[in-house]
């Protein structure tokens, strides 16, 4: 399994906003679902090294957050909630910072083929604050890929994209759950149904779901997953 979780926790001031959680993710989509305040975008922080957590623990390709964060943030590749981007910087100057970072060997090989692979060709002599939604977040995919690392965490990627986008980020998404671990946060649960294998629900801060997508929905009388979603977050 490349991402281990144990018994995580994180405290802020009075919130728990994350209470003691553990499941584990190998290759594959696993969608990472919760209400709004649930403790999603807490864990994967605190995953990315972003954030220590209060207690608990996990490992990423082996290796621990707490005490070995570099190596972490090597094997994994990150698309926050919010996508944060330089605007000022163009497509592929954005990319050639990112991939320095990495210290890539070969810079324009890897740009071009990333470029290529998350559709953003016709528009990557832009510069940042020109672009649309989608291929922002297509630019955020990218810089999250460009090392190639084994682990994903992708934050709502598809928040606010038009259902064109939607379909072009979702199949770029699925491509990549065959090859690496991909932990995907969404509120789209047509979504989760088209990409994802395995599905945790968090609610509170704790886990109420962890299973396959098919053994989730035969506990629960082939409910739709908006139902199973409502039903047990709602206890
Ligand atoms: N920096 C912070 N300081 C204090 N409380 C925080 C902080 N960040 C998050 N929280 C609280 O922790 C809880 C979990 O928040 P988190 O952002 O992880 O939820 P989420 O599941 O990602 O929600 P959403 O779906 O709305 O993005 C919430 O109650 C939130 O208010």
């Amino acid at each position: 399994m490349s991402i281990k979780v144990a018994a995580l926790t994180k405290v802020y001031g009075q919130q728990i906003a994350v209470d003691n959680i553990s499941f584990e993710a190998g290759k594959g989509v696993l969608g990472f679902l919760g209400p709004n305040g649930a403790g999603k975008s807490t864990t994967m922080k605190m995953l990315t090294c972003f954030i220590p957590p209060t207690d608990g623990t996990a490992t990423v390709c082996g290796f621990d957050i707490g005490t070995h964060p570099l190596d972490v943030k090597r094997n994994i590749g990150y698309l926050p909630e919010s996508n944060p981007l330089y605007t000022d910087m163009y497509v592929k100057e954005a990319l050639a910072f990112v991939a320095g970072i990495h210290g890539l060997h070969q810079p324009a090989k890897r740009i071009a083929e990333v470029i290529e692979l998350t559709g953003l060709g016709p528009e990557q002599h832009k510069q940042i604050n020109e672009l649309s939604k989608g291929y922002r977040q297509r630019l955020g995919l990218a810089q999250a890929i460009l090392h190639d690392p084994q682990v994903l965490i992708l934050d709502e990627p598809t928040s606010g994209l038009d259902p064109n986008q939607l379909i072009g980020i979702r199949q770029l998404i699925t491509e990549l759950g065959k090859k690496k671990t991909v932990v995907l946060s969404t509120h789209i649960m047509q979504e989760v149904e088209a990409v994802c294998n395995n599905v945790v629900i968090i609610n509170k801060g704790n886990i109420v779901a962890n299973d396959t997508l098919g053994a989730l929905k035969q506990q629960n009388n082939n409910q739709s997953l908006e139902e199973i979603f409502i039903k047990l977050t709602n206890q």
